[in-house]
């Protein structure tokens, strides 16, 4: 899994890199643009030789700007005719920088193809009459400081942006955000107005926080990584982490050949309602075939009586035992993971029903998947003492359900999501899945995982049940409650994706039905 640093985080990194490897700047700023250079080189067709391309490249006075400097150097190495906006006066450069533009300077003696714009009013008119194939967005990276309470971007940043998306929105232009869009938070993603709209972002080293957070997965386009010699180890012990498919199919545990059926994942559900007046038992229905389909070795659901039938004609491979607390405490003994909450209700009697499983030591104990109406549960029955002292559990709310249970609003959890999980999480002490695109998984000790597989073909009813049912068949697996619901989210979205080519048009039926190929072609790419 790749590390997701905050502005904080990368500034330590490039620190010590400089300071205890003494790396340089000039060295890391030289692979940066190098770097940089080279994905956008493998944008093209004919990736070794840029003859024919014309680009732009944006420079502010930090060093984004000079990063910037060496992406126009390499790709007028490699053929591309290259014009260079300075936003600010050159006498605002200073060091590396003002460095890099001397040499650019330099090259303008020997290549025709290079033009320098000493502001925007100078470049205007000739940016305007020319047609790019890429823009370069070199005015803002991890140096930016926005007002949150005014976060209007001052001239000559504003004509600068503005100049850039203008371009990118009447051309087919493909604009590269060099480390980060400019005018994007790194820390939090939220932007400044107006901010860069990028294609392609070159991040250098590490990504960083803000491209998973409010405008961020908006405005970054595709997501490359720089390696620029600032190694791993210079971030250890990392606080967030992108969940990926080498993740999700090292977490994949394979049945031995010699196992049986208990030694690989014994599943109890305690789901589902119906009265006179309604039944929620798809959601029992949905998590228990997700625990099958994800592999788990023995499902049991506790159902209200008489609903065993429907539960026989949908999932065959399901056991199923009554709603009292004798049949699901002895299950319970026998079970690896247990999943509650999913269409339960939210009647009295349901709610006792979670209070008393939470304070049951044979459930308490075991990895516990606590979903949908348990959530409401704990939030009006003040359980939060019980979640505290559960051994391995995961709670899985969406911004809603995690608003009921914290008392924040949507609007602050949805400002900082991952901080928010993070200190949920310590708070509660358990692991907390906030639901989302992306899902945030974070965990009492601090560590956030980050799962940003699928789309929207996940936003439809059920769909959380189906990851309920996953999170228990990977637990009961043998995986802890965090990894089990990190790898979980990333083959939920994995098999969203899979559904159907229409996102629009996909079930949580049809996620289930593609848990399946998710999971075969984890093992598929490893070949
Ligand atoms: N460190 C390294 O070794 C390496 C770093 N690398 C690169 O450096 C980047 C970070 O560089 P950085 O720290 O110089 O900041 P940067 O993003 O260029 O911008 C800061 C400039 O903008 C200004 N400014 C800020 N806010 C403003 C506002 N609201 N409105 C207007 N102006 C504002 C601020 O000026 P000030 O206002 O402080 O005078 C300052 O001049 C990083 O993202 C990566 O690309 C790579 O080369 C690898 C090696
Ligand atoms: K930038």
């Amino acid at each position: 899994m790749n590390p997701v640093l905050t502005a904080r985080e990368m500034s330590l990194a490039d620190r010590a890199a400089i300071e205890e490897l003494r790396t340089g700047e000039t060295r890391l700023m030289e692979l940066a643009g190098r770097e940089t250079a080279r994905m956008i080189a493998g944008r093209f067709e004919h990736s070794k030789s840029l003859d024919g391309v014309s680009a732009l490249v944006v420079c502010g006075k930090g060093n984004n700007g000079g990063d910037g400097f060496v992406v126009a150097r390499h790709l007028l190495n490699r053929g591309a005719r290259v014009d260079v906006l300075l936003v600010w006066p050159e006498d605002d450069l200073a060091g590396v920088n003002l460095e890099g533009l001397h040499i650019l300077k330099a090259y303008r003696r020997y290549n025709e193809g290079l033009r320098i714009f000493a502001g925007i009013y100078e470049a205007r008119t000739t940016v305007g009459a020319t047609e790019y194939q890429v823009v370069v967005d070199a005015i803002f990276g991890t140096g930016l400081r926005i007002d949150t309470e005014d976060p209007e971007l001052r001239e000559p940043a504003r004509s600068a942006v503005e100049l850039i998306n203008f371009v990118n929105a009447h051309s087919e232009a493909v604009t590269v955000a060099i480390d980060l869009p400019s005018g994007l938070d790194a820390t939090s993603g939220r932007s400044s107005e107006p901010c860069v709209n990028a294609d392609m972002t070159v991040t250098m080293a590490f990504l960083k926080t803000g491209f998973f957070q409010n405008s961020g997965p908006s405005l970054c386009g595709e997501i490359q990584t720089a390696e620029i010699s600032i190694p791993e180890f210079l971030v250890e012990p990392t606080s967030c982490l992108l969940v990926d498919e080498a993740f999700a199919a090292e977490s994949y545990l394979l049945r031995d050949p010699s196992s049986a059926k208990h030694l690989n994942g014994k599943v109890l559900l305690v789901t589902g309602s119906a009265d006179g007046g309604g039944s929620m038992l798809g959601a029992a229905l949905l998590a228990a075939r997700a625990a099958v389909k994800t592999g788990a070795g023995y499902v049991c659901a506790s159902l209200p009586d008489g609903q065993a039938a429907v539960m026989h004609s949908f999932a065959p491979e399901v056991v199923v035992i009554g709603r009292d607390m004798i049949s699901i405490i002895e299950k319970a003994k026998w079970a690896d993971a247990i999943v509650i909450g999913c269409g339960i209700g939210r009647s009295d009697e349901a709610q006792e029903l979670v209070e008393t499983l939470l304070c049951t030591p044979e459930i308490a104990g075991k990895k516990l998947v606590l979903d949908a109406d348990a959530l409401y549960a704990i939030a009006e029955r003040d359980l939060f003492d019980r979640v505290s002292s559960l051994e391995d559990a995961v709670l899985t709310p969406h911004a809603g359900e995690c608003s009921r249970l914290s008392g924040l609003s949507v609007e602050d959890i949805m400002l900082s999501p991952i901080d928010t999980a993070r200190m949920l999480a310590e708070e509660w002490n358990v692991n907390l899945l906030l639901k989302g695109m992306p899902t945030f998984i974070a965990s009492p000790s601090g560590m956030v995982l980050i799962s940003n597989s699928g789309t929207e073909a996940l936003a439809s009813a059920g769909t959380g049940d189906v990851l309920s049912g996953m999170i228990g068949a990977l637990a009961a697996k043998g995986l802890d409650s965090h990894e089990a619901a990190a790898a979980a989210a990333w083959l939920h979205g994995r098999a969203g994706d899979l559904a159907s080519n229409v996102s629009s048009l996909v079930s949580s039926v049809d996620v289930l039905q593609a848990i399946p190929q998710a999971v075969l072609e984890l093992f598929e790419s490893e070949e």
